[in-house]
């Protein structure tokens, strides 16, 4: 459905715009149809410029794409029909009603006044906003609010939806709501390209993810795949003082451990396929006349494949 081959965009920086900011360096994508697929990175990676580039917004200043069968650089009104784009903050006015926005949003694209009409009390309904479609759009939640921002990225129906960080600044119960309606959109066959920096979501919503640092894609897959590409499991042993001594020396020669380090109240045991390995390290102790508090199994997580590929957690900039 969308398919880049070396998508790159710099802007010109510094005082008198003579140095540049290769913003985006060479992004190879191939997105399917009826996917939802994250694009993860830190501040500054790229993914705005890469999305905006996506949605004919920035023209690149190499490479090539095809979005649901159209030419990016050949033919950019084709492309801007067939897909919607919300904007990080997206695009209402505090003083208009939500109603208001969806009607000036389908003349946007060309539909006839009561085409309009029809077409926001569809979206009213579809995204649940009857409850303060009427009232101006600066009495909104912040959930409401993006809910608006994304019934307005898709009035026109588009086959690919592009969201650049949907969910930042939203409590917990805002962003369930949102990813609610990205996971509805997707069922009904909309494609989803979405921003976040928030590994977890991405980890439990998206289908596939690519992470992209300084203007590049590190690694793109399904979360699961990227996890298992992470060597290793972490097991917790909650073990008393002076058994972690004996237990250590017992599991020492376990085939499928790395390291084992004290921590959190026992031992703390690096291996791989933790789940497997359990039963054995239970059945080793127990020979040694152990028997462990609690068992702890901690599998990789996106922020693990996030630190081992770019060296750097999310979080740090
Ligand atoms: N209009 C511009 N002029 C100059 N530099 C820019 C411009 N827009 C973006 N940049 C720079 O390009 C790089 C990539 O920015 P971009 O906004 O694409 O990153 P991002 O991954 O979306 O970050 P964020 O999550 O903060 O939005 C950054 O170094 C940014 O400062």
């Amino acid at each position: 459905m969308i398919e880049t081959k070396g998508l790159r965009k710099s802007y010109p920086s510094g005082k008198h715009g003579r140095a540049v900011v290769d913003a985006v360096r060479g992004i190879d994508l191939d997105v399917r149809a009826g996917e939802i697929f994250g694009f993860l990175g830190r501040n500054g990676a790229g993914k705005t410029t890469t999305l905006r580039m996506l949605a004919t917004l920035i023209r690149p200043d190499g490479g090539e794409a095809r979005i649901a069968g159209a030419d990016l650089l050949a033919d950019p009104a084709a492309v801007r029909r067939r897909i919607g784009y919300v904007a990080q903050g997206g695009g209402t006015a505090d003083a208009v009603t939500g109603r208001e926005e969806l009607v000036m949003q389908a003349r946007m694209y060309g539909a006839r006044k009561a085409e309009a009409v029809q077409q926001a009390a569809d979206a009213v309904g579809a995204f649940d906003l009857a409850g303060f479609a009427d009232r101006p759009c600066g009495t909104y939640s912040g959930g409401q609010r993006r809910r608006v921002d994304i019934a307005l990225g898709v009035i026109h129906s588009p086959e690919v939806l592009f969201l650049d960080e949907p969910t930042v600044a939203l409590d917990p119960a805002g962003r369930g709501q949102v990813w609610a309606e990205i996971e509805r959109l997707r069922a009904g066959g909309m494609t989803v390209v979405v921003t976040t920096h928030y590994l977890d979501e991405a980890d439990a919503l998206c289908d596939r993810v690519a992470i992209v640092d300084h203007g590049q894609i590190v690694v793109e897959g399904t979360p699961e795949a990227l996890k298992r590409e992470v060597s290793g499991d972490v097991v917790l042993l909650g073990l008393a003082a002076e058994e972690a001594g004996p237990a250590a020396a017992a599991l020492r020669e376990q085939p499928r451990l790395h390291r084992l380090e004290p921590g959190e109240g026992g031992l703390r045991l690096h291996l791989d396929d933790g789940a497997a390995a359990v039963p054995q390290l239970l059945s080793v102790l127990n020979g040694a006349g152990i028997v462990p508090g609690t068992v702890q199994l901690q599998r990789p997580s996106l922020d693990d494949v996030f630190l081992a590929r770019t060296g750097r957690s999310i979080e740090q900039s």
